[in-house]
């Protein structure tokens, strides 16, 4: 049965065949951002001392509809780090998610944060694109790659100053994972039929290889569950629906790292 996103796949193998024409890889190498110098993630995710949060700029995505459809990169990035962000991810896809084609430029014009590209990767060329844009991270998707694809995007990825984060949902796809990896995710969203639970990234944990910062995505929502999660050995949480459907995003990622730093507190006091 074809799956959404098997649906996004071919949507965008067909997407990136029309850019690579109106913008060949010469014209991308000439852009200003090209050259300029990445901020690393996996540092920040190290350095942070607000859990490691990633925030994301999202407005609708497949699983849950609209979200925020009118909201405003800029404000909602400067919003995001003035919380503490560790860095940001920005959906790119226009198709499925609503990204408009100004909105991962806002975000890097607003914010110095490390940032992920998020998109869904079929073709080194969108690498380049990342790269083009300004973008420090780029998504690869186990699900939609094979482990050859996985190990030569990232050599690629690495070869332009990116770092990777391999995003798995199984065994079979942990699998797949290349050891030269920077961040692995595990979503706890399964991109075929949008079932979550933030126990597929417990469940994962001791499957993961060992020495990769690992993050959880999706689905999270609870403070609780960045506790749990944090046991589990994750340092980094992707989290974009439950900030951006809030009027201040900003606001909405400082209070729940409040929340957060409340029951770390309280397990503290419970250990000590
Ligand atoms: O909005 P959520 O449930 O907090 O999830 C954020 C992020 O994990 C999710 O957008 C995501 C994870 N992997 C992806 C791959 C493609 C597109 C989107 C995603």
């Amino acid at each position: 049965m074809e799956t959404i996103l098997d649906r996004i796949n071919a949507h965008k193998m067909a997407e990136v065949a029309l850019r690579r024409e109106q913008t060949p890889l010469s014209a991308l190498r000439d852009s200003a951002d090209y050259a300029a110098p990445r901020r690393s993630l996996v540092a920040a995710l190290r350095d942070s001392t607000d859990y490691g949060i990633i925030a994301e700029f999202k407005r609708k995505s497949p699983s849950q509809n609209d979200i925020n459809l009118a909201a405003d990169p800029a404000a909602i990035a400067q919003g995001y780090a003035g919380a503490g962000a560790a860095g940001i991810s920005c959906l790119t896809d226009g198709a499925f998610f609503g990204a408009l084609p100004t909105d991962f430029a806002a975000v890097r014009r607003s914010v110095d944060l490390p940032l992920i590209r998020k998109d869904f990767v079929v073709d080194p060329y969108q690498l380049h694109e990342a790269r083009a844009m300004g973008g420090d991270v780029v998504l690869l998707i186990a699900a939609s790659l094979s482990a050859a694809q996985i190990a030569d995007y990232t050599a690629e990825a690495h070869s332009l100053g990116l770092e990777v984060l391999c995003e798995v949902h199984n065994e079979e796809e942990v699998g797949r994972l290349s050891p030269e990896v920077d961040i692995v995710g595990v979503n706890n969203r399964n991109l075929k039929d949008f079932s979550v639970s933030i126990h597929n990234s417990i469940r994962l944990a001791e499957l993961l290889p060992p020495g990769i910062p690992r993050i959880s995505e999706s689905g999270i929502e609870d403070p609780q569950a960045i506790a749990r999660l944090r046991r589990a050995g994750y340092r980094g949480f992707l989290i974009g629906t439950y900030f951006m459907r809030e009027a201040d995003a900003g606001r909405a990622l400082a209070d729940f790292v409040g929340q957060v730093r409340t029951i770390e507190d309280l397990y503290d006091g419970a250990i000590a």
